[in-house]
């Protein structure tokens, strides 16, 4: 790692970090640290991502939040590391915040995290978002990094509450897996669907969100 990537991934070098984490800066440098300690030794982020853990993973979680209902609940599908749900827990402690994941291993790590962070309003559910189907909603279902956008709607579409939406962090592709995943949404009823370009930082650096509003009573 050069020495300026080491300084990118600092929060205290990083510009802007305490306006956009607000209240919640504090509890993610606490969950960055814990990341940076354990993060490769537990298999959560691969060593070339340690030099930019707070930039690129932390602080871009946080292009979520201005999609977040006013109050509510949350669920992070495939939350794995805890990306983008424990630092929406934090920014957010109002929303109820439930994380979901299959892995033990990272559900053992969500646990521990909000545990350290003293994120009372978490929860940590071990499953498929699918096995959730017909049993849970929420008034905003986020994921990072878990899906193509048509198979991660079949799965997340049922969590949605009415008047809720799914809020998919993408990459360059995002306007190209939405109209892909056109005929799965009209066969679930959703709406068409937004890309949003989310510059978190105002440094240029795009984060894309998806966001799909389920309208109507149903
Ligand atoms: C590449 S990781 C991304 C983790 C995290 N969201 C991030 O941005 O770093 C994808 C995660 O989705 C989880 N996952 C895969 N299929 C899932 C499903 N059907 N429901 C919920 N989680 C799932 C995996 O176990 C894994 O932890």
């Amino acid at each position: 790692m050069s020495a300026t990537e080491a300084a990118e991934s600092e929060p205290e070098a990083t510009p802007g970090s305490r306006e956009v984490l607000g209240a919640g800066y504090d509890a993610c440098v606490a969950y960055y640290e814990l990341l940076r300690r354990h993060g490769e030794e537990r298999g959560l982020v691969g060593p070339r991502e340690l030099g930019r853990l707070w930039t690129r993973h932390v602080l871009n979680s946080a292009a979520v939040l201005p999609y977040l209902p006013g109050s509510g609940s949350v669920a992070d599908v495939g939350s794995g590391a805890g990306l983008p749900g424990v630092v929406l827990a934090a920014v957010r402690p109002d929303l109820t915040v439930t994380l979901i994941e299959p892995m033990e291993r990272r559900v053992e790590w969500l646990e521990l995290v909000a545990a350290e962070l003293s994120l009372t309003n978490v929860s940590v559910v071990q499953g498929q978002a699918q096995e959730l189907h017909g049993k849970a909603r929420f008034d905003a279902v986020t994921a990072r990094a878990v899906a193509a956008l048509d198979k991660l709607v079949t799965w997340t579409w049922p969590l949605v509450a009415p008047g809720g939406a799914l809020l998919a962090m993408k990459g360059q592709r995002a306007a190209a897996e939405l109209e892909a995943a056109g005929s799965t949404l009209r066969r679930l009823g959703a709406g068409a669907g937004v890309v949003h370009d989310v510059d978190v930082l105002g440094d240029g650096d795009v984060t894309r969100v998806v966001e799909i509003r389920r309208v109507g009573g149903r």
